[in-house]
This record gives C-alpha cells, structure tokens and sequence, in this order.
C-alpha cells in the first residue's frame, strides 16, 4: 500500500489525476474503472484541465463505471451515467460507446448483473481503478455483509448510504433503495486500486479499513490485499492514521 498525504482536497484531486493521466498517455487504449461521489469530482476537473490543455487523449480510453442504482433511467440527473457524462464524459474525447454502467433500469437483477460481468470480460482487465470511500466503508456499492460478493450484484443500500447520498436527492424518499454493483473480485482484479479520501469525517472510518482487520463488514479492508494500492488522501481523511501508519 502506498499512501500519497495531500494539503486538502484540491492537492489530493490533482495528485489522483496525475495519476490517471500517467495511466492514460503510458496506454492510451487503456480501461480505468471509474467512481460517482463527491470525492471523484475534483480529480475529473483536473483530468479535464489536462485534456483543454492538450495534454491528454481519451480517444482509445475504455471505462467500466463501478456502479447505478436500481430504477433510475439515465436521463435522471441522479443517475451515475449522468454523473459520470456531467463531470467528464461530455467535457474529454471519450467515446460514449466505450463507456459501461450496469444498467440500472434492467428489472431483472440476474439479468442486469450477468450482463455487466460480460460486459467487464469483454472490455479486459482494469488497467486502474478509481475509488471513494462509503461512511460505512463501502467500496462501489459493496456495502458491509458477512462475505466479500465476488461479481456484480444487487444490494439493498443501508441506512448510512441512504442518510449520505440523499443530499444529492430533493428527499430521503427518492434514494433509490437498490443499487447494481460490481463485486469486490471486479474490483481486487484492477491492476492498479487508487482511492481518494477527503475530509475529517472519512478519517475514522479509513482508518479502520486499511490499519484494522480485513473482514467484509468493512469493505474497503480488502484493499489491504490488493498488490497495487495507492491511497490520496488529505490531512483531515488521514488525521487517524498517525502513528497507525
Ligand atoms: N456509490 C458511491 C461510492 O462509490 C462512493 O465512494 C461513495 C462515497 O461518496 P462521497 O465521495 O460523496 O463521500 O458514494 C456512493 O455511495
């Protein structure tokens, strides 16, 4: 695990896109599983300063997106696929069909979930991919459970998520309950895992996923294992970890 201390958000975005970006111009063709949240946003900004400045090509670029909610059409602007087309899609040269979400609008989960293993077999192995911490410690959408769901799956979102995630909403009623997401296998199988962590209330809850034990109930405390790891994170997310580290 190899941890990058960033001042405050905007250093922790610009160090987690020059990431990416060395990603993108070492492999041009290259699959970068991609993340919805707060935490993200920052990092695209800077990824799309990068592309107005020439410096980037999203051309060849393919992205596997970690997760949608159940019901959501993705005219929605709740929806991660206008997420993800509202902060860098529609801003960079990507091209919308080598773009990939679970499709929040298949009632059928097997169905829906069985596609997007598919569809991440078809596009190959992620070259790098992008994570936020849930309050919980969920990782995508893999919220806290007594085992590590390997492949994509339906998840009933827990109160903590819901409680989160309704300040994107107009009230906690129209957060979606059920969310489609790639498995925590989808995930541990990226070459290269790189999260981004901003913020003082994030502080307890990383700490536990990356100094406590790994165990399902914390999600994220499988990244312990991955063999490429990189966390950025700024002084607030990291204030718990003094010492631990
Ligand atoms: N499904 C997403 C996660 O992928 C994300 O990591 C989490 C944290 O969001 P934020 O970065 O806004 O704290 O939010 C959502 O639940």
């Amino acid at each position: 695990m190899r941890i990058i201390r960033a001042k405050d958000y905007c250093e922790m975005s610009r160090r987690a896109a020059e990431i990416i970006a060395s990603e993108v111009i070492l492999k041009p063709d290259c699959v970068l599983g991609l993340a919805t949240g707060s935490s993200p946003v920052g990092t695209y900004d800077e990824l799309v300063k990068m592309y107005k400045d020439g410096a980037l090509d999203f051309s060849g670029v393919r992205t596997v997106n970690l997760d949608e909610y159940c019901g959501l059409d993705i005219t929605s602007d709740q929806s991660y696929v206008w997420f993800m087309h509202h902060h860098l899609f529609d801003r960079v040269n990507i091209r919308p069909e080598n773009t990939h979400f679970p499709d929040g609008k298949q009632a059928d989960a097997q169905k829906a979930c069985a596609e997007y293993d598919a569809v991440m077999e078809k596009t190959g192995r992620t070259d790098l991919q992008l994570l936020g911490l849930g309050p919980d410690g969920h990782i995508g959408f893999n919220e806290p459970e007594d085992f590590f769901p390997a492949g994509t799956h339906k998840v009933a979102l827990t109160d903590s998520t819901i409680q989160a995630n309704k300040r994107f909403f107009s009230s906690e009623e129209e957060v979606p309950r059920f969310a489609y997401t790639m498995g925590v296998a989808g995930i541990m199988k990226a070459r290269r895992v790189l999260m981004v962590v901003s913020g003082k209330s994030k502080a307890g809850i990383l700490k536990e996923a990356l100094c406590g034990p790994v165990v399902p109930q914390v999600p994220a405390s499988v990244l312990q294992l991955h063999p490429d790891f990189v966390l950025v994170a700024d002084e607030e997310a990291l204030s718990e970890m003094e010492g631990a580290q």
